[in-house]
């Protein structure tokens, strides 16, 4: 199993691509510490924004951030050591979800005429790095543990020196991974999860000879996915391409189904119907694999593949909900009086409890993490187009802190906030 860690090291030429970051232009007057650890002196922070929609150009790097302080007794704020990219990220550069996602990051503009700018954005879902300050209520996680998180795509990502969530989407990052490696994980993770778990019906304790099909089962949910499955003792079957075969054979598929041969659809045809069937290609796939579920059983189809956001970008809010809406209701009715097939829609969900129970399987050796290709920080635009490309085997990382730096940086932090605690301590 071991030899499924891919760690395929993209050496390009780090000191060309530093030449072409630009600065935003933000008119912050920011005051840098030398210091890479924060402290409250800090102001500002690096990281890559956007200031517009777009194709990669416009991904900007500036050191004028504002820090994501601590502001609610449950925030925990994290230094980002790695994060992961998702096809998410792609899609939100372009605009993607931008409606709705403003909605919930500002809820009081549908009422009120205040149209504020949404910009700039900082994408990024995934990360781990280490817990530098919490809130007064925050008792899981405390400065200088390790953690991992999904960073939800309404709040600022975590390709920046530092991200701030809440207790609830942190959860302790497994010991046996390094943080390039621990990355690749989380959004992945509560997607899969809460679409296997929330909208598959599928659990730890109940997925025992089960038989699931994943399609797209070499990219970052899939490899996830079938090493989950796999753990809970289910029978997993898999669609992906020629090529991926020995990769998702290795992550412990049962059956792997070459996606692109001409009989592929007689050879799933032929197969045992599926208890449940997680979709992560969508188009054309859905309707192909809606007929080998089970009938009759309970069977369900889970697709990740959705129309729920692009329908609100482009319709607004109400009347892109309620065309959504539709278009799953008539196709849930439509599924089970043909053949009593639950469908289903799945979405990534934030659950940093769910995290700690992968966190175990993986320090237990059950779920590796699948790493097709590292970044340096400064070559996230290197990074975007890498999974622009598609066909991704696993996860493409982002080194936000090189891991060299750890140990001092750990100690760093922890003194410098104890320092601050101190003096605080002392006025009062
Ligand atoms: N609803 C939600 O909340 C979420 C939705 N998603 C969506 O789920 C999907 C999967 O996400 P993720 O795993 O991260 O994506 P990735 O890009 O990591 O993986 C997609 C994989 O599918 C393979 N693939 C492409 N076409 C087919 C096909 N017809 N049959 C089988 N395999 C195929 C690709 O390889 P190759 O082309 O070489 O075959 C690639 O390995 C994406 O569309 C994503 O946007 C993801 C997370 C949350």
């Amino acid at each position: 199993m071991a030899s499924t860690r891919l760690l395929c090291l993209f050496n390009k030429n780090v000191a060309d691509s530093t030449k072409t970051l630009a600065r935003a232009s933000w008119s912050l007057s920011c005051r840098r510490n030398v210091s890479s650890s924060p402290s409250r002196l800090q102001s500002c922070m690096s990281g890559w924004i956007i200031d517009q929609y777009g194709t990669n150009g416009v991904l900007t790097y500036t050191e004028d951030i504002p820090v994501p302080t601590v502001s609610s007794p449950s925030d925990v704020m994290i230094k980002v050591y790695a994060a992961s990219l998702n096809p998410l990220d792609i899609s939100m550069r372009g605009g993607y979800g931008a409606t709705l996602l403003k909605l919930k990051r500002q809820p009081m503009s549908v009422i009120s005429s205040d149209n504020g700018s949404e910009f700039p954005l900082i994408l990024g879902r995934d990360v781990s790095g280490v817990v530098v300050d919490c809130g007064s209520e925050v008792t899981h996680v405390a400065p200088g543990d390790e953690v991992w998180a999904a960073v939800p795509p309404w709040k600022q990502g975590s390709l920046a020196e530092f991200v701030t969530l809440t207790e609830y989407e942190v959860s302790h990052k497994p010991k046996s991974l390094t943080h390039a490696e621990a990355a690749s994980i989380p959004y992945v993770a509560n997607t899969a999860l809460s679409a296997l778990v929330n909208a598959g019906g599928l659990c730890r304790d109940s997925s025992s000879n089960k038989r699931v099909l994943i399609t797209g089962g070499s990219g970052g949910v899939g490899t996830f996915s079938i090493q989950l499955l796999k753990a809970w003792g289910a029978h997993v079957t898999v669609t992906c391409s020629q090529n991926a075969e020995g990769l998702v054979r290795g992550l412990g598929a049962d059956e792997v189904v070459d996606y692109t041969a001409a009989d592929a659809p007689e050879q799933l045809e032929m197969m045992e119907k599926f208890d449940v069937v997680l979709d992560n290609v969508g188009g054309e796939t859905e309707q192909l694999v809606l007929g080998l579920l089970k009938p009759w059983s309970g069977a369900k189809y889970v697709t990740l593949v959705t129309p729920l956001l692009l329908n609100i970008d482009s319709m607004g809010l109400l009347d892109g909900v309620c065309h959504a809406g539709s278009s799953l209701h008539s196709k849930a009715i439509q599924n089970l009086i043909s053949g009593g097939v639950f469908y289903r829609w799945g979405f990534y969900a934030p659950d940093g409890p769910a995290l700690d129970d992968v966190s175990r399987l993986m320090d237990a050796g059950k779920i590796l993490p699948v790493v097709e290709a590292q970044f340096p920080f400064t070559q996230v635009p290197q990074a975007f187009l890498k999974l622009e490309q598609g066909h991704a085997r696993g996860k493409t990382v982002v080194r936000v802190t090189e891991e060299d730096d750890r140990e001092e940086l750990v100690q760093n932090s922890c003194t410098e906030f104890e320092q601050e605690r101190r003096k605080l301590a002392e006025q009062h």
